[in-house]
């Protein structure tokens, strides 16, 4: 290597050597889906993901079935994966009710979520952020009691599909409410994928005045063909967790044209590439994409996989 090379590599702000992927598809990868994908499915599907190595998996979602329809077999994939030591199998609960069934179904997180963007808020949980904030106290009060851990999402944290812009300052205030629920992990999701890195930086940096930064976790969808570029502009300023779904899998049914979080082997090729560790097998991972793929009728949208997958029949 040259020496000028040399000198700019090493004036670069250094990257975690570790990072935390927590796989999402078989929640936020699936929800949106419209045909009912069987329990058995969606069993395997985690099981497979088990295999491959993720320490996270967020599997459920105990949410209404009015709302969305997808996530009604919760309880029974909750009940049919075969579970790892070690792992944390995670479910969606937007109040006690939800958070009784995950109790029920045994998850060892549960995650509570709002918004940055009250309009969003209002689609989405059908009450205001304040509103979502109160009713989560039993919620956050029953997990403490039970041990169980508690994640914080905070959708729209980069702009929002019915309001437009959302300033970081908004992403930190709601981001201090849920410290004060005692989130042990906050998501800074971009539900609709409009985040470029600067942006992503500015607000990761503005949060982390308020929340430890190795508790963030950025959540990125991948809409607008940025989510690669602002998971490594996180790592610059030290965020060390990423949410990632398997074959690009995802859509919020309450962020119209909203596309799925950015590929889990997507990522997981650039980590490879930047040496840095994850602990995951990405040709398990690559299988597990085709399989929910092949299952769902149609490609899978990670590029990384595909070329893998290609490479092998080839
Ligand atoms: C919050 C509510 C329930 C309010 O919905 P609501 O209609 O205001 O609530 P309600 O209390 O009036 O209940 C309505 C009905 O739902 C039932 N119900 C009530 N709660 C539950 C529950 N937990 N489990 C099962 N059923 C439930 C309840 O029992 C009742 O049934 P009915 O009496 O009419 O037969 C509703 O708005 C809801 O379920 N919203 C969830 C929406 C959702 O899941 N969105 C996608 C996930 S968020 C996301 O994807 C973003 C994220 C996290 O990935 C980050 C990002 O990318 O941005």
């Amino acid at each position: 290597m040259n020496t000028q090379l040399n000198t700019a590599l090493n004036q670069q702000p250094s990257l975690p050597k570790q990072v935390k992927i927590v796989e999402v598809g078989p929640r936020d990868g699936l929800q949106n889906e419209k045909e009912t994908i069987s329990a058995e499915v969606k069993i395997e599907l985690v099981d497979r993901l088990t295999k491959a190595g993720f320490v996270n998996i967020e599997a459920a979602s105990f949410v209404s079935p009015k709302w969305v329809p997808q996530m009604a077999t919760s309880t029974e994939v909750m009940a049919g994966i075969q579970r790892k030591a070690g792992v944390i199998y995670s479910a969606l609960t937007p109040n006690m009710k939800g958070f009784e069934a995950a109790l029920a179904a045994g998850a060892d997180e549960v995650v509570i979520f709002s918004s940055a963007s009250e309009a969003f808020a209002q689609k989405n949980i059908n009450c205001s952020i304040a509103e979502s904030i109160e009713r989560f106290r039993d919620v956050a009060a029953a997990a403490k009691q039970h041990r169980i851990r508690l994640r914080g999402s905070i959708s729209c944290a980069f702009g929002c599909p019915y309001q437009g812009e959302v300033t970081p300052e908004q992403v930190a205030d709601v981001v201090k409410l849920m410290r004060d629920l005692g989130c042990d992990e906050i998501d800074i999701a971009d539900t609709i994928g409009v985040g470029t890195p600067r942006h992503v930086q500015a607000v990761m940096q503005r949060v982390a005045q308020e929340f430890p930064i190795a508790q963030i976790s950025g959540h990125f969808h991948d809409t607008y063909g940025q989510a690669l570029a602002n998971i490594y502009a996180s790592m610059e300023v030290g965020v060390s967790i990423f949410h990632s779904s398997v074959a690009g899998l995802g859509g919020c049914p309450y962020a119209k044209g909203a596309t799925g979080n950015v590929a889990t082997e997507d990522v997981l090729f650039m980590m490879q590439g930047l040496g840095v560790d994850t602990c995951i097998d990405l040709n398990q991972v690559v299988d597990a994409g085709q399989f929910i793929s092949q299952h769902l009728g149609r490609k899978a949208v990670s590029r990384a996989g595909n070329a893998i997958a290609a490479k092998r029949i080839a």
